[in-house]
């Protein structure tokens, strides 16, 4: 093997053997040597067998010297081996200082190369980036003086649309304003060419005259119903002209009838002559308007009638000719006469009379079926009117109310709390004017702009005011949507259910007596039905108020025991409803209200660091109504979804955990899905993410569509919450 450089050589054969003095055993070993010498060259065994037993006797002092010897002579090897091993570790340190230093130096070149080489690519990148970086410079100097002149744009952008804005509000009340005359004006069939003035007036005179004639026609058709006996065929048209053939025939064979007969004919005519003259002769008068003006009238009229009925019998009877009994009126008057005794010549006459009263009775009933055709035909034709003046006024509302906008977005400022004034947080928000809100933020000031902006001075009465108009849409056919959006204690409760001792009653409540109120006036010519469930969902799980769960704390003893599994499905016309939840019908709006208290009590409600009551579900309460025309039979189905929105909120604002962590994520999850459905609608788009949610599911048939929807959007004025302001706001 070859050895190390600075190993220890190989001291076996070169190491020098210790010389060893003495003088006795010099002697000894050199007699020994000689011996053993010649034993082996001459080879005589008896000699040195001899040597062998010989015993040598060294003097104690020459061992002792010996030994002495020996003993200095073995630490003088010592001495030389630590010497010669430390001369090794010397000459081992150096070779192996010397290899280090070759290959620290062989490694330093190697990377000495490399870092000459990558100093080459650095340069070579560094002019690259400077002369990119000198390119961009050039760019972003380019683009910062775009941005400012698009921020300028956007400015003056911003300014105008306002602006517009702002006229277009006022354009827009303006022409509801005028819709709302136009249609109170269409509903009196004057809208073309009459001036508004006085319509609503009309309006009510029409709406009078339509109710009277119902009435009448209900009448009519009770009467109706009451069956009519079967006219018998008049015997007058049988014997009246045998009875005038008689008289003809009778005046023709006796001379002093025929005289007595032209005597009447003659005193008839005088006696017709003077009462037609006094007739002329009232009517010609001017104070008309007198009681007695109208009896000696209506007199006069008859005695004129009489003897003309009397001219036309005695005309007959001399003649010969049969009355044609379809001249009723000629007829009639001819039996009045008859029947009142006119003529009492004979006892016949008298008969012809009674026989003619009979008639006139017959008559008078025919006269009054006709009549009565004539009433159906006109309540036919009332009932066609008033079925376009009903479809009218509804397309009409509807414009109205499309006119404003599918979704119309509110925003509310609550008032600022008492934790918020404790807190100190200044004041962010402020309503600008009617259609806008600024809120001061680090970054600077924004604003929003909205359908409408109510303050914390607006009453529960004034936010409703816009809502009621919903209701009438809802009782039309329409589905409505009503709900409130905001974080955790910004007021969506109070917005939509109203304070706890229901003083300031919200949506909720004043819906129930709106929708009373109009099957009140409605009532006489339309049956109403009106049914709601009601739901929360939490957690993502839909559950029916009108059950209570077993175990919560809230639970009240229900008959119908466990809560069954509720799902959303769609009917055929798109309805959503809830399958395996309970829909009770109310009567009234007390009924309804009992209904949601009760639903109420059963709602999952949690204190959070935010509010001491936080509703921490989404409470949904559909009211579907059915009313039936009972003019015309037809039915209409409306339905109003009322929302109570869990708060949205920040986890960790809230003091949330554990299970309320979940209600919380739950909660957020299906307000965004919330938020992308309005989002899409707003902007029209031809998906709308539904599905993504089952609160968006539940809300489906009431958001987009047809439907109409009003969102209101719940803020705080402080500082304090202006994160999340911002957030309700965007
Ligand atoms: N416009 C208002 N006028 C007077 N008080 C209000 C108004 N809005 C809200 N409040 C009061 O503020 C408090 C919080 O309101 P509310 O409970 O309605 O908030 P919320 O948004 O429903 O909260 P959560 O989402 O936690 O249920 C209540 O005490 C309520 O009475």
């Amino acid at each position: 093997m070859e050895d190390l450089p600075g190993s220890v050589p190989e001291l076996k054969d070169e190491r020098p053997r210790p010389i060893i003095h003495n003088t006795q055993f010099d002697k000894y070993e050199d007699s020994a040597a000689g011996s053993s010498d010649t034993q082996l060259s001459d080879g005589s065994e008896p000699e040195a067998e001899r040597s062998r037993d010989d015993k040598i006797y060294i003097p104690y002092e020459s061992a002792e010297l010996c030994f002495t010897q020996i003993a200095e002579d073995m630490e003088a090897m010592q001495r030389r081996h630590l010497e010669m091993v430390q001369e090794m570790e010397e000459n081992f340190q150096i070779t192996a200082r010397e290899n280090q230093a070759w290959t620290v130096q062989r490694i330093t070149s190697h990377y000495q190369n490399k870092m000459s080489t990558l100093r080459r690519i650095l340069n070579i990148y560094r002019g690259k980036v400077e002369k990119k970086s000198v390119d961009c410079e050039s760019r972003v100097a380019a683009l910062t003086a775009q941005n400012e002149q698009l921020q300028e744009e956007q400015r003056a952008e911003r300014r105008r649309s306002k602006e517009e804005a702002l006229q277009w509000n006022r354009e827009k009340s303006k022409m509801m304003e005028l819709f709302s005359n136009r249609m109170d004006v269409l509903h009196t069939h004057q809208a073309s060419n009459r001036t508004l003035e006085g319509a609503k007036a009309r309006l009510a005179q029409l709406k009078e005259t339509l109710y009277q004639r119902e009435r009448e026609i209900t009448e009519l058709l009770e009467e109706e119903r009451t069956p009519v006996p079967p006219i018998a065929l008049p015997y007058c048209t049988i014997l009246l002209p045998t009875l005038i053939h008689k008289a003809h025939e009778i005046c023709r064979a006796v001379p002093e009838t025929r005289v007595l007969l032209k005597l009447i004919c003659e005193e008839n005519e005088l006696a017709l002559s003077e009462a037609r003259e006094k007739l002329d002769h009232l009517q010609a008068e001017e104070d008309k308007e007198s009681d007695e003006y109208e009896s000696t009238l209506s007199l006069l009229q008859e005695t004129v009638r009489e003897y003309e009925a009397t001219q036309l019998a005695v005309r007959f009877i001399k003649t010969g000719e049969s009355p044609e009994i379809n001249e009723s009126d000629a007829v009639t008057e001819l039996e009045a006469v008859l029947g009142r005794g006119a003529v009492r010549t004979t006892e016949g006459v008298k008969l012809v009379g009674q026989q003619l009263v009979s008639l006139q009775d017959q008559v008078r009933r025919v006269k009054i079926l006709r009549q009565l055709k004539q009433i159906k035909e006109e309540r036919n034709k009332i009932i066609e009117n008033y079925t376009s003046e009903r479809t009218m006024r509804k397309k009409y509302y509807n414009m109205v109310e499309d006119m404003k906008g599918k979704i119309r977005v509110f925003c509310r400022i609550r008032p600022v709390s008492r934790a918020e004034v404790a807190q100190g947080g200044a004041i962010v928000v402020e309503k600008t004017d009617e259609y806008s809100v600024t809120v001061e933020t680090p970054r600077g000031q924004r604003e929003f702009q909205f359908d409408k902006v109510f303050t914390a001075e607006a009453s529960q009465d004034d936010l409703f005011l816009d809502s009621s108009r919903l209701i009438q849409s809802a009782m039309d056919g329409y589905n409505v949507c009503i709900f409130a959006y905001g974080q955790t204690g910004s007021g969506k409760t109070f917005t939509m259910v109203g304070d706890k001792d229901q003083k300031n009653p919200g949506i909720m409540p004043r819906s129930f007596n709106a929708i009373f109120d109009i099957i009140q006036e409605n009532r006489d010519k339309f049956e109403f039905k009106v049914s709601a469930y009601m739901l929360e969902l939490y957690n993502d799980k839909l559950q029916d108020l009108f059950v209570s769960l077993p175990g919560e704390a809230h639970a009240q003893p229900q008959s119908h025991g466990q809560a069954r599994r509720v799902e959303i499905k769609r009917n055929r016309k798109g309805v959503v409803f809830a399958q395996g939840a309970e829909t009770k019908e109310a009567s009234s709006a007390q009924e309804l209200y009992a209904l949601f208290q009760q639903a109420c009590a059963n709602r999952h409600i949690a204190a959070t660091k935010m509010n001491v009551e936080s509703s921490r579900s989404h409470l949904i309460v559909g009211i579907m109504m059915e009313s039936k025309n009972l003019t015309n039979g037809s039915v209409c189905r409306g339905k109003l979804s009322l929302v109570d929105l869990a708060g949205s909120e920040r986890a960790a604002k809230t003091g949330a955990k554990d299970h309320q962590l979940k209600e919380a994520n739950s909660i957020n999850k299906s307000l965004s899905a919330l938020g992308d459905v309005i989002s899409a609608l707003s902007a029209e788009l031809p998906h709308v993410p539904y599905r993504n949610s089952k609160l968006t599911q539940v809300m489906q048939d009431s958001l987009g569509g047809n439907a109409k929807t009003m969102m209101i959007v719940n803020i705080s004025p402080s500082e304090c919450n202006l994160d999340e302001t911002l957030t309700s706001l965007m």
